[in-house]
C-alpha cells in the first residue's frame, strides 16, 4: 500500500493527519488531493520518516543537497551538514554522494535525521558498474534494479530516476545546437549509455518493474530532468521540452499504479521564461508536484547563485513550483562545506516564504504579522525568534548596539518608530 493507493481507497493514513495539522487544511480534502496525485508524501515504508507534505495547497518546500565527491570524502563532514540542514529548517535531504562507500554514508545520513531522504541511485549504479566492469556506461539491467531496489529497502523515501532520456529525446538532443549539451549527471550517464550500446534506456523501457518496486515500499518517484538546460542560453529548447512531455506520459502511468510521483525541472531560466515553464509543467504533467534546482536566473554570478536562485525560486514558486532544491553559493565552483549549505538553504527558505506570502498563504501571513507585532514593539528576542535565520541578526546587533536599547544603531536616537511612538502618546 503507498500513501497514494490508500487515499484512492478513501483511507486517511496518520501521515495525511499529521500533514494535514501541520499545514491546516482538512484531512479529507489532503486526502482527495493525494488521490489526484496533486500531493506526495515521500514516505518509505521501511523508515520512521516525519511526513511531509509536497503539492496544490501546501506551504512550498525545500530540499538540500548534501553528499560526497570523487575529490572530497568526509563522513563526519556530511553529518555535519545533515545537522545543518535539520537546525535550519530544510524539509528534505538529497544524498547526491559519488565518493566513498555510498551505502555508509547515506545510513548515516538517515541516522541523523529524519526528514526524508532522497538519493539518484543511477549514481551508484554508474559507481557499481564501473567498479564490476570498468566503465559507468558498462552498467546493465541486473545492476541497475538491484541498486535501487538494495536503496528502497533501506528506507530511501523519493529517487530521482531520469526515465524521459530515451533514444527519442537524445535525438532532439543531437539535431538542437545548445551551447552547453546534458549538464545532469544522472541524465549524462544514461545518455551516454544510449549513445554508445544505441539501446533504449532500461529505466524508461522496463518502466512497469520500477513501478512495482516503488510501490512496494513506497518510494516515491522524483522523475529527473536530464535534459534541463544548463545555461541561459539553452532554456525552454527542444530536448528539455521533449523530455518533458516523456514525463508527462510516464505522470500518467505512475498514477495508475498508485506510485507517487513529483517531475524535476530546470535550471537556468531567465525571469522572462520562469513562469512559462511552470505552467508549461503543469499543463503537461497534469499538476503533477514540479520540483525545481534554482531555477538560476543570470549566469553572471558564481560565488553567489545561492543567490540567483532564490530570485528564480521565489517567482518559480509563486507560478506553481512546490518544491524548491536549494543551491547554494559554491554552485559551478566547487563541493559545497558546511556554510554554504547554511547560505544556500537560508536563500531558499527566503525565497519560498516569499512565494507563500504573495500566493495568499494564511501560515505564512501569520508569521510576517508576528514579525510586524515584534518589530514595532521592538521585540529584539521575539524578532530573532521568528526570523528564518535566528542567530545571525542577533550577532549583528551584538556588533554594533545602539544607545537606545529600543532602537537599533541605523538611526539610534533618530529611530523613526520611537519619535512617532513619543507624539501618539501626549
Ligand atoms: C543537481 C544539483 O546537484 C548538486 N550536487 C551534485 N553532487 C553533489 C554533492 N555531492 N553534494 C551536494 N550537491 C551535489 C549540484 O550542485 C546541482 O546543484
Ligand atoms: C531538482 C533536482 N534536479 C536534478 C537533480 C539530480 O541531479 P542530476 O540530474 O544532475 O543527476 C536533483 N537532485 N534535483
Ligand atoms: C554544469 S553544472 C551541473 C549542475 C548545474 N548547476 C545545473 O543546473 O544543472
Ligand atoms: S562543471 Fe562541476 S558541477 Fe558542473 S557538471 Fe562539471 S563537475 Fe559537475
Ligand atoms: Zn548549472
Amino acid at each position: 500500500m503507498t500513501q497514494m493507493t490508500d487515499a484512492k481507497n478513501n483511507i486517511i493514513t496518520k501521515e495525511m493527519e499529521i500533514v494535514a495539522k501541520e499545514e491546516k487544511i482538512n484531512p479529507e480534502k489532503l486526502r482527495k488531493l493525494i488521490a489526484k496525485g496533486y500531493v506526495v508524501i515521500p514516505k518509505n515504508i521501511h523508515r520512521n520518516t516525519k511526513p511531509i507534505g509536497i503539492g496544490d495547497n501546501l506551504r512550498t518546500k525545500v530540499n538540500v543537497n548534501i553528499g560526497t565527491s570523487p575529490d572530497c570524502v568526509d563522513i563526519d563532514m556530511e553529518i555535519r551538514k545533515t545537522k545543518i540542514a535539520n537546525k535550519y529548517g530544510a524539509h528534505a535531504i538529497m544524498d547526491l554522494s559519488t565518493g566513498g562507500n555510498l551505502p555508509e554514508i547515506r545510513k548515516a545520513i538517515m541516522e541523523n535525521t529524519n526528514l526524508p531522504i532522497g538519493t539518484v541511485p543511477i549514481y551508484e549504479i554508474g559507481i557499481e558498474s564501473r567498479k564490476k566492469y570498468g566503465r559507468v556506461i558498462d552498467m546493465d539491467e541486473d545492476i541497475i534494479f538491484n541498486v535501487i531496489e538494495r536503496q528502497a529497502k533501506e528506507g530511501v523515501d523519493f529517487m530521482t530516476l531520469h526515465c524521459g532520456i530515451t533514444k527519442n529525446s537524445v535525438e532532439s538532443l543531437k539535431k538542437d545546437k545548445r551551447i552547453m549539451g546534458v549538464v545532469s549527471r544522472g541524465g549524462a550517464f544514461l545518455t551516454a549509455y544510449i549513445m554508445y550500446h544505441n539501446k533504449e534506456n532500461p529505466l524508461y523501457e522496463q518502466f512497469d518493474y520500477l513501478l512495482e518496486i516503488l510501490k512496494e515500499h513506497d518510494v516515491t518517484l522524483s522523475l529527473g530532468d536530464g535534459m534541463r538546460p544548463g545555461c541561459l542560453c539553452d532554456n525552454t529548447d527542444r530536448p528539455q521540452i521533449h523530455e518533458l512531455i516523456i514525463l508527462g506520459e510516464l505522470v500518467d502511468r505512475c498514477r495508475e499504479a498508485g506510485v507517487q510521483v513529483m517531475v524535476e525541472g530546470p535550471g537556468h531560466v531567465p525571469l522572462n521564461n520562469i513562469e512559462t515553464n511552470m505552467k508549461i509543467q503543469k499543463s503537461i504533467c497534469k499538476n503533477a508536484p514540479f520540483y525545481v534546482l534554482g531555477p538560476i536566473v543570470t549566469d553572471m554570478a558564481p560565488g553567489y547563485d545561492h543567490i540567483t536562485a532564490a530570485i528564480g525560486g521565489a517567482l518559480a514558486a509563486y507560478s506553481g513550483a512546490n518544491f524548491l532544491c536549494y543551491v547554494t553559493p559554491a554552485e559551478h565552483i566547487r563541493l559545497m562545506d558546511e556554510n554554504d549549505v547554511k547560505e544556500g538553504l537560508i536563500a531558499s527558505k527566503i525565497a519560498a516564504q516569499a512565494a507563500d506570502v504573495a500566493k495568499g498563504n494564511p501560515l505564512a501571513w501569520s508569521m510576517e504579522k508576528e514579525m510586524a507585532i515584534a518589530r514595532k514593539n521592538h521585540n529584539w528576542e521575539k524578532q530573532f525568534e521568528l526570523a528564518i535565520d535566528k542567530e545571525k541578526p542577533k550577532k549583528m546587533r551584538e556588533e554594533l548596539p545602539s544607545a537606545d536599547e529600543k532602537a537599533c544603531s541605523v538611526c539610534g536616537e533618530f529611530c523613526a518608530l520611537l519619535m512617532v511612538e513619543e507624539l501618539g502618546k501626549r
